[in-house]
């Protein structure tokens, strides 16, 4: 959000309770809107961010609104205490269901959600010690430095507090190294594991921060409210909630806000309007709600506030200025050392895949040597990209080995094998669309800082985060997309998006740079100049491995040539050889593949070693 507009919107929910023409009812209106806010503010980072549907948030809810409720009026302690109890104690708890739920995939997590939810609301309505459905009553207000919050007017400072504090929290998360892990949740897992995520645990970690806020503001509720029973804790609350994150805009912070106050409202003014119009008390509203969720979705699938977003920058025009600005300069990264120009960095030997009967990877053996250029050609379905997933443990082999430094590395996670020093790149480009050219890049360099998530939503990230971003930015100079650093990186054509994974790629620091496919979609010159860049980091002592199609390109660019078909290695040795090899010939003439040809194959431009 714009600077000013952020100055005006705290300026004003400041001085709201102070003017006396605001009715109480507004108040109470707007004391709702801020618990809400809370609540949704958590569905923003865990469906609307990371892609994982929760319908069980409102049980969260009843946890912070029961701890403080039963141990302040039960045991008489202090609400200030109960709240730090109450986090407690939605922590363990959701940290449990989390491990166990977000197991679950696909349709099946809502679900799981939705059970438990149940699970937890029938458990508020029958336990004795919590009133079982009359719930508890008699919660005290709470007070600060003698000042009592039980009249609206002062609860609503405590409440707005924690909604801002929460959106500067949570801001801060998704602009840092733990957030742009987050962020990649929703694409699916293999790209950012092959750059050392630990997906599993930022899942888990974005389900217990979601449930922290529905505690907090449960807790919030209960002293408001001064009395708890199960209903506001059941599905029905869990699915307004959500339903308040797509209609605000569950990409963004604001959208909790904007849903949240306006489905509130629309509400309140439905419940007064309906039973006039139609002469009877049934919920129309709810209808109402359903036709507008189809609008929404419909014309605005992303929610209210982009829009809002959009109109304002159309109005001031500021944002351009200021995303213009490079990263501030900072510390270069630390290299890992680099092996010998020359030595033996990746071993394949025997590797084998197996997808059911078919034999993707038959028993392929072959080393790459530092400094070395090697491309890995053969026809569509010849079991090339197999070979890189079984290098870089996106796909377990089915027998052989595969030794990276002399260390064997076939039994180990994507994620741990990105930490050893390989980079990759994917055959269908994967990126997070809606984030910057930076920020993707900045996602490569993910090991190589040790960012918590409690330190960045502090924002006590500062230098790690300065020096993650200039490195990235150094790398897309590197490779030529230094005039594309704010752009979204979804705006960029096929080509660009193609190098700048590459860029991504050697932000993890790799010695060993594995690519899928990198000049298509490129025109010429553009292919010239990734030439040139990869001779330089090859030049540099970066061993390269390739997977292409455009055999101009790899004739000039390679050192090293290993020909697949139908899963076996058909040829290996130098790019001239492989030009003159009978079978090689024999298996691009065949008819397999269209994007041969016999010219193409014998050499029409200079091999490397010609040049
Ligand atoms: N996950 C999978 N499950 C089953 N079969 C698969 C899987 N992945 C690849 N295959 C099959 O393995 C074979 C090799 O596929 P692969 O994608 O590795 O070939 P490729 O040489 O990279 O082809 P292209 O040049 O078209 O990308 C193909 O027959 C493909 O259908």
């Amino acid at each position: 959000m714009n600077r000013l507009l952020l100055v005006v919107v705290v300026g004003g929910l400041a001085l709201l309770p102070q003017l006396h023409v605001v009715p109480e009812f507004w108040i109470t209106q707007l004391n709702y809107i801020g618990l809400s806010s809370l609540v949704v503010l958590g569905l923003v980072l865990l469906t609307g961010v990371g892609g994982l549907t929760s319908f069980g948030q409102a049980a969260f809810v009843g946890i912070g609104a029961y701890t403080t409720a039963w141990l302040t009026t039960r045991l008489g302690w202090s609400p200030w205490l109960t709240l730090f109890m109450a986090l407690a104690l939605t922590f363990i708890f959701s940290s449990l269901i989390g491990a166990i739920t977000l197991r679950l995939s696909g349709h099946y997590l809502p679900l799981g959600t939705i059970a438990w939810s149940l699970s937890l609301y029938y458990l508020f309505g029958n336990l004795g010690f919590l009133g079982q459905h009359d719930g508890i009553s008699g919660i005290a207000p709470l007070s600060i430095f003698g000042i009592s919050l039980g009249i609206g007017r002062n609860m609503y400072y405590l409440i707005w507090l924690f909604v801002l504090g929460s959106l500067w929290l949570t801001y801060n998360l998704l602009h840092s190294r733990p957030g742009r892990a987050i962020r990649a949740l929703k694409n699916g897992s293999s790209m950012a594991e092959s750059f050392g995520v630990n997906m599993a645990n930022y899942k888990v970690i974005i389900f217990v921060y979601a449930a922290l806020l529905a505690c907090v503001s449960g807790w919030l509720y209960a002293h408001l409210q001064r009395a708890v029973s199960p209903s506001p804790f059941g599905l029905n609350y869990s699915i307004e909630y959500l339903f308040m994150a797509v209609v605000g805009g569950a990409g963004s912070v604001w959208g909790a806000v904007v849903g949240s106050a306006l489905i509130l409202t629309l509400k309140d003014q439905l419940q007064n309007l309906l039973p006039r119009i139609f002469d009877t008390n049934a919920n129309f509203e709810l209808i109402v709600f359903g036709l507008l969720m189809i609008f929404i979705l419909q014309y605005a699938g992303n929610g209210i506030w982009p829009l809002l977003e959009r109109m304002w920058t159309a109005v001031t025009g500021g944002e351009k200025q200021r995303r213009m600005e490079p990263p501030a300069q900072a510390a270069t990264l630390e290299q890992r050392p680099r092996p010998e120009k020359g030595s033996l960095v990746l071993e394949l030997d025997k590797a084998r895949k197996e997808f059911g009967g078919l034999v993707a990877v038959n028993d392929i053996s072959f080393k790459l040597h530092a400094g070395e250029i090697m491309g890995l050609i053969g026809p569509n379905g010849a079991g090339k990209s197999t070979t890189f997933n079984l290098i870089t443990g996106v796909l377990p082999l089915t027998s052989g080995d595969i030794r990276f430094q002399g260390q064997r590395i076939d039994n180990l996670r994507a994620r741990d094998i990105a930490r050893l020093g390989i980079g990759r790149t994917f055959q269908h480009v994967q990126l997070i669309p809606t984030m910057t050219v930076l920020e993707n890049v900045a996602l490569g360099a993910h090991l190589r800082r040790d960012v918590g998530v409690v330190s960045a939503a502090l924002h006590t990230d500062r230098r790690s985060e300065a020096e993650l971003l200039h490195e990235a930015a150094v790398q897309l100079e590197r490779v030529g997309l230094g005039d594309y650093l704010y752009e979204e990186a979804g705006n960029l054509a096929l080509g660009q998006q193609r190098i700048l994974e590459i860029a991504r790629a050697l932000a993890a620091d790799p010695v060993l740079l594995l690519l899928d496919e990198p000049a298509a979609g490129l025109r010429y010159k553009e292919k010239q100049e990734l030439a040139q860049v990869l001779n330089q980091l090859s030049a540099e002592g970066m061993s390269i491995l390739l997977v292409e199609h455009d055999m101009d390109f790899v004739m000039n660019l390679t050192d090293h040539l290993v020909v697949m078909d139908f899963g076996t290695k058909l040829a290996e040795g130098k790019p001239a050889e492989i030009q003159q090899n009978p079978a090689v010939l024999q298996a691009y003439l065949g008819g397999i593949d269209d994007d041969f040809d016999e010219d193409e194959l014998a050499g029409v431009a200079p091999t490397k070693e010609a040049v």
